[in-house]
């Protein structure tokens, strides 16, 4: 089951156009949302979120239509962002008394479960939370209203490497059973090395590449080697950067040539990121 379907959302703003962005997420799985600034994953996610108002395009969540179920859907949805900062002097206890009359599955025991868990205590100020501390809060929150889905934007963004793979494990946990699903936009894809089962990968508000994780890097390789070499698999390149001994360039793994001896690696993550937005920003100018 899906448990999110987005298909062909596009949304323009004046100086910037979601583009029939689709992907889907599997029930019970991890999915890593990257894309360099202003790649358009917030406001990707705030459309499914029923935050902005769409051009076009549908948004299905646990087989239904967000447009036509959002009251319904709300309650299976829970979402984070990084920089939250509401409610700066309120209690957490006071906080999460106003929230959960809004929710008809909300479960004291689990909050307080998760509460423990976490280390948060209710009598602290919703400003005295560090910032993995917010973000657990909304996790426990979420969790404590028996949330499906979780939505969350640049949530290990601002911790430490310990609070983040801390993180991690907890995103790792979550999903185990195979009822809870994850999607999260990061720019430390070394996160998702460690913890998406899938990638989407953003770009100047279209959707690049969508694929479970190994798939998604194993269609790529990284050619390192001399100019004359480059010469040889320029046109095949995705984008490359020369240096002072020659290049290093990026390119699909079905157009590489292994007869023409040209050093070829494995990429990780950060650098298909990188070549693959280059040659957007290239194709773009
Ligand atoms: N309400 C708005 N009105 C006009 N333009 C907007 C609005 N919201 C976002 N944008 C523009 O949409 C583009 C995409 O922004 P978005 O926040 O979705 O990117 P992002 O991938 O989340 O970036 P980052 O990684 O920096 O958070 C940016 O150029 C931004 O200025």
């Amino acid at each position: 089951m899906l448990a999110l379907d987005i298909r062909n959302v596009s949304k323009k703003y004046e100086h910037f156009h979601l583009k029939n962005v689709s992907f889907q997420l599997e029930k019970g799985y991890i999915m890593g949302f990257i894309g360099s600034n202003g790649a358009g994953k917030t406001t990707t996610i705030k459309s499914i979120l029923n935050l902005i108002r769409l051009d076009s395009g549908e948004i299905h969540i646990m087989g239904k239509n967000m447009d036509q179920h959002e009251v319904e859907l709300k309650q299976e949805i829970g979402s984070a962002f990084g920089d939250i900062n509401f409610y700066t002097r309120t209690k957490v206890r006071t906080l999460t008394n106003v929230i959960k009359p809004f929710y008809k599955n909300w479960d004291d025991d689990t909050y307080h479960k998760y509460l423990k868990k976490f280390n948060l205590i209710e009598d602290k100020k919703i400003s005295e939370l560090s910032t993995g501390m917010k973000v657990k809060y909304s996790l426990a929150l979420a969790l404590s209203h028996g949330a499906k889905l979780l939505i969350l934007d640049e949530p290990t963004s601002g911790l430490d490497p310990v609070a983040r793979d801390n993180l991690l494990d907890i995103f790792r946990e979550l999903v185990q059973d195979g009822e809870i699903s994850i999607l999260f936009s990061t720019h430390i894809t070394s996160d998702l090395e460690k913890c998406a089962d899938f990638i989407t990968f953003m770009h100047n508000g279209k959707i690049i590449n969508s694929a479970e994780k190994e798939e998604f890097v194993d269609a790529y390789r990284l050619l390192s080697g001399t100019k004359e070499q480059l010469n040889l698999v320029k046109e095949q390149l995705i984008s490359y950067k020369t240096n002072l001994f020659g290049f290093t360039g990026l390119i699909h793994t079905k157009d590489f040539d292994s007869s023409q001896n040209v050093k070829s690696a494995i990429p990780n993550l950060e650098e298909i990121m990188i070549y693959c937005s280059k040659k957007e920003d290239t194709q773009d100018v």
